[in-house]
């Protein structure tokens, strides 16, 4: 048989497909998936396991007027490779390519754009009302992981569909994995309805046996079966929710996938259909540690090796929790389902009773720290940037009114490359410093990150320290240095202009400053409250170029202006960040480049204020 993914460009296609050429369609999309994420770097494991349920769902519906959704959008690439993108499919996560997430923009066949975990629900539930409100008649699905349904908007969506009793279906793809081996209460549940595929299963043999012997008594047992089912669904959440639950059934049968599909698809009200697949179905190394190729960089397809990446910020970040740990036994961390992210695989086998991963839903970690802090703890939450977003209340209502002692450690600040805009962590400080108690910090390394963590434990009150999503050289085990908190570091002396940077743009400005003596570079490590003395001394005498990589707009920027407003202070100044726009996916350094944050941009700033450097000196 030649190849089937040849033939098939839209759905439409693969509906005239048989049976036989479909179970190869879904080997050709797997292999597909494999080359060009040995690639191309991105969300290996989720895609392969969800393989036949998008084939299955792409048979059975009709997108794009039937809307399918994917919570994150991460498992999406065979959805993608389904709908009139296999000859782009080669781009994916690339500067200008497609997008490693479901997006709107992208294709007709995309009906959310994500990135961000739990969102599908809640939109099915707005698209149901709409439908409904317009006398329309078409389908919606949802698909949604096991991971992403432990996400309070997921919850709450599901509250509200039940209630409603909308027309929609929503798939449950339990793979028993987040990122990491997934938690809570739901999903210890999900394991006791696998049982029952378990008794499914034995129920099956058992049928036959008794039908082979007596009907009547195979009538009797199917009369207990259903009684029994009546007491093991009322222990089923789903129907406390109000939904049709059905499962669990296998995610990888392909025929049994499409004869559910086409049998729920007109069932009215809504029904939860609970598949179980196998995260990396399909490919070894994948099925073997999921938690690895959840999402790998580039890999050699005929031989998957684990590429070791170097020293990050984040690993800096767990190394010193761990040893800090040990010194102040009131330390407890949290994460939302991000402990290898994070750098917290070792901290969470060191200090297990004090470590807490409350899956994905950031707003409990945030609020968990502040229940632990109000009760004597030195809670930390360690929470990308990006997902910070989703606690933002959970900050100022429950952690900054009464001033609590919780420090956020804020890993992936700045732009993070393939994932793109829903993964940028380029708001913060912008949404954190207008939150009155909060100071804002950001290391220049892992020598300075220790020594802020440390401080940050003595200070007290919200403290937010942001790193990036880089590497950076380890800093020795012991060694906790001193720091004169909320003041700047002046790194190089300057006789007409300074560069105030912090983070990841302090080697642009070294870059850019190079050896000449006109230009000095500061390390503006204290966002808010800035080192207003020193803010003051420079403006007095010196031209001066802000660099962040946040959005221009409320950023580092933006406070230094007002600060000088409210100094009545009026230097030669530039102010150098992201744009109010979106950054789509691209490589770091060429996103920097173009957001004009780089050493090139920073020179392009000084000229603008007469102060002319060659890209040599
Ligand atoms: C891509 C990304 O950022 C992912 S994928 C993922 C696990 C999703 O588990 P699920 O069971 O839903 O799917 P599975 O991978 O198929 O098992 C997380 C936690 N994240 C990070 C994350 C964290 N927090 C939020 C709000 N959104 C996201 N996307
Ligand atoms: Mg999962």
């Amino acid at each position: 048989m030649g190849s089937v993914l040849d033939q098939v460009d839209t759905p439409e296609d693969l509906k005239r497909l048989s049976e036989a050429e479909l179970l190869q369609l879904a080997e050709e999309l797997r292999s597909e998936i494999i080359r060009v994420t040995a690639q191309n770097g991105g969300h290996l494991a989720s895609s392969l396991g969800a393989v036949e349920l998008i084939v299955a769902l792409h048979r059975v519906f009709n997108s794009p007027t039937d809307r399918i959704l994917f919570d994150v959008g991460h498992q999406a690439y065979a959805h993608k490779l389904l709908t009139g993108r296999k000859d782009r499919f080669h781009t994916i996560r690339k500067e200008g390519g497609l997008s490693g997430f479901t997006k709107v923009s992208e294709s007709p066949h995309d009906a959310i754009t994500v990135g961000h975990a739990s969102t599908s629900l809640a939109n099915a539930l707005g698209m149901a009302l709409a439908r409904d409100l317009r006398g329309e008649t078409y389908k919606i699905v949802a698909v949604i992981g096991d991971g992403a349904l432990t996400g309070g908007m997921a919850l709450a969506a599901l509250n509200k569909i039940g209630e409603l009793q909308k027309d929609l279906l929503i798939i449950l793809n339990d793979n028993e994995m987040s990122i990491s081996q997934n938690v809570g209460a739901l999903n210890r549940h999900f394991r006791t309805l696998q049982v029952q595929k378990w008794v499914q299963d034995a129920e099956r043999f058992g049928r036959g046996v008794l039908e082979r012997i007596s009907p009547k008594l195979y009538e009797m047992a199917d009369r207990a079966k259903e009684a029994a089912k009546l007491v093991l669904h009322q222990e089923n959440p789903f129907y406390a929710w109000g939904l049709r639950y059905v499962g669990p059934v296998d995610g990888h049968d392909l025929k049994s996938l499409i004869y559910l599909l086409e049998h729920l698809k007109s069932l009215k009200g809504p029904t939860i259909l609970h598949v179980v697949t196998k995260k990396g179905k399909g490919y070894k190394v994948a099925e073997s540690d999921p938690v690895y190729w959840h999402g790998p960089p580039g890999f050699d397809p005929q031989n998957p090796q684990k590429i070791k990446k170097g020293y990050s910020w984040s690993q800096a970040f767990g190394d010193a929790v761990t040893e800090l740990a040990h010194l102040e036994p009131r330390l407890f961390v949290i994460t939302p389902a991000m402990r290898e992210g994070s750098g917290l695989v070792k901290y969470s086998q060191t200090h297990p009773d004090r470590y807490l991963d409350v899956g994905i839903c950031e707003d409990v970690a945030v609020t968990t720290g502040a229940g632990l802090a109000l009760r004597g703890m030195k809670p930390v939450v360690a929470i990308y940037s990006t997902f910070l977003q989703r606690a933002y209340d959970q900050v100022i209502h429950d952690v900054a009114i009464e001033n609590l002692d919780v420090i956020l450690a804020i890993d992936r600040a700045g732009l993070v490359g393939a994932d793109g805009p829903t993964h940028h962590g380029v708001f913060d400080i912008a949404y954190l410093r207008t939150v009155p108690n909060l100071t804002i910090a950001a290391p220049k390394d892992a020598l300075e990150l220790r020594a802020m963590l440390k401080k940050a434990l003595e200070v007290g009150g919200p403290i937010a320290i942001r790193y990036p999503r880089d590497t950076v050289d380890p800093a020795p085990e012991g060694v906790w240095p001193e720091i004169a908190w909320g003041t700047w570091e002046v790194l190089k002396e300057g006789r007409e202009a300074y560069i105030l940077a912090f983070g990841k743009t302090l080697r642009y400005a070294l870059e850019a400053a190079g050896e000449d003596p006109r230009v000095g570079v500061v390390n503006a490590r204290f966002i808010k409250p800035l080192d207003e003395a020193m803010l003051a001394r420079l403006a007095r005498g010196f031209k001066l170029v802000t660099v962040e990589d946040h959005q221009a707009m409320g950023g580092f920027g933006s406070a230094v202006l007002e600060a000088l407003a409210r100094l009545e202070l009026k230097p030669e100044i530039r102010v150098l960040g992201l744009p109010d726009r979106f950054i789509e996916h691209g490589g770091i350094p060429s996103l920097h480049a173009k957001a004009g944050i780089d050493a090139a941009g920073i020179r392009r700033a000084l000229a603008a204020l007469g102060v002319t450097l060659t890209a040599s000196e």
